[in-house]
């Protein structure tokens, strides 16, 4: 994993730089969801639901509440069937195999999907631990390689500076927008093909969202980002694609820059103008 300097923090946010990015960019297929339904016991949380995401790419997804954002997302690293009573049917295709089969190591997806949450979740361990936990599980030991790990990785989230006098304290005592980058960090450090995030900066102030975005724009280089946001001045800004959800279909698929100044369906243009949800 090469990842980028500090330094480049040099953020194209404006549509028309998102256009000719998508002009420019070819990118292969990351998952593939075909005729994929979800239901919790009796409720049919997601309809049908086809969707190409692309490796190297944000890909935004938004809606209103309760539309199956969420249960999309956990589907793609198959926590959502740590739920007694879910059920599936369709297929999602992750590197030629579909995780939904029963035969599919789930172990393999979470050593390849990192996820991170609305609320920041460090282990209550120091910050230096917090990084190190993963690949220590992953059976690495030696001292200088965690450390290269460690420094890579917070480097990778653009926290190094602000943390590497303190790696010895408690994640806890940081703030919630360095709480944040921490559990990005953390993800990094197992090398992941793939960042999902669910709403990760709904409880950080402006600043810290700022941060964030900027950092996601940063690690599409190197990673496949998939992030659910209820912010549409968000999902514009940063993302590649987006898929606008309503009442557990996708209503419409396309670049960002498309579903934000010409969308398809009038549903997507009533969402994002902000006459309901
Ligand atoms: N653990 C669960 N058990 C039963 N039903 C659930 C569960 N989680 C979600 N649901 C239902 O599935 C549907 C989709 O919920 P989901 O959380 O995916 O929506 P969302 O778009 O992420 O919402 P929000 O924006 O409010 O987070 C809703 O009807 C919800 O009530």
């Amino acid at each position: 994993m090469s990842l980028s300097s500090e330094n480049k923090m040099n953020v194209k946010l404006n549509n028309k730089d998102m256009a000719v990015n998508n002009i420019n960019s070819e990118h292969r297929v990351v998952y593939d969801t075909k005729d994929l339904n979800l239901w919790y016991s009796d409720t049919h949380a997601l309809k049908d639901i086809n969707l190409e995401i692309n490796e190297k790419e944000v890909t935004a997804i938004i809606g209103p509440s309760g539309c199956g954002k969420s249960t999309y997302i956990k589907t793609l690293n198959r926590m959502v069937e740590l739920v007694p009573g879910v059920r599936t049917t369709g297929t999602i295709t992750y590197k030629n195999k579909n995780i939904l089969d029963k035969s599919f190591k789930v172990e393999d997806l979470r050593t390849q999907v990192g996820m991170v949450f609305q609320k920041a979740n460090p282990f209550p361990k120091s910050i230096y631990e917090n990084i190190a936990y993963g690949p220590k599980i992953h059976g690495i030991r030696n001292k200088k390689v965690l450390d290269e790990i460690v420094e890579k990785s917070l480097r990778g989230a653009y926290i190094w500076d602000e943390l590497k006098d303190r790696l010895n304290e408690n994640a806890y005592g940081l703030s919630g927008g360095q709480q944040q980058r921490l559990c990005i960090a953390r993800c990094l450090a197992i090398q992941p093909d793939v960042i999902l995030m669910d709403e990760p900066t709904s409880a950080l102030d402006p600043k810290s969202t700022l941060k964030i975005e900027e950092l996601v724009q940063e690690l599409k280089k190197e990673f496949s980002i998939i992030i659910v946001t209820h912010n549409m001045q968000q999902a514009a800004r940063i993302s590649d694609k987006t898929a606008f959800f309503l009442n557990g279909e996708v209503v419409e698929f396309d670049d960002t820059n498309t579903i934000f100044t010409n969308p398809n369906d009038s549903r997507t243009e009533d969402y994002i103008s902000g006459r309901f949800g």
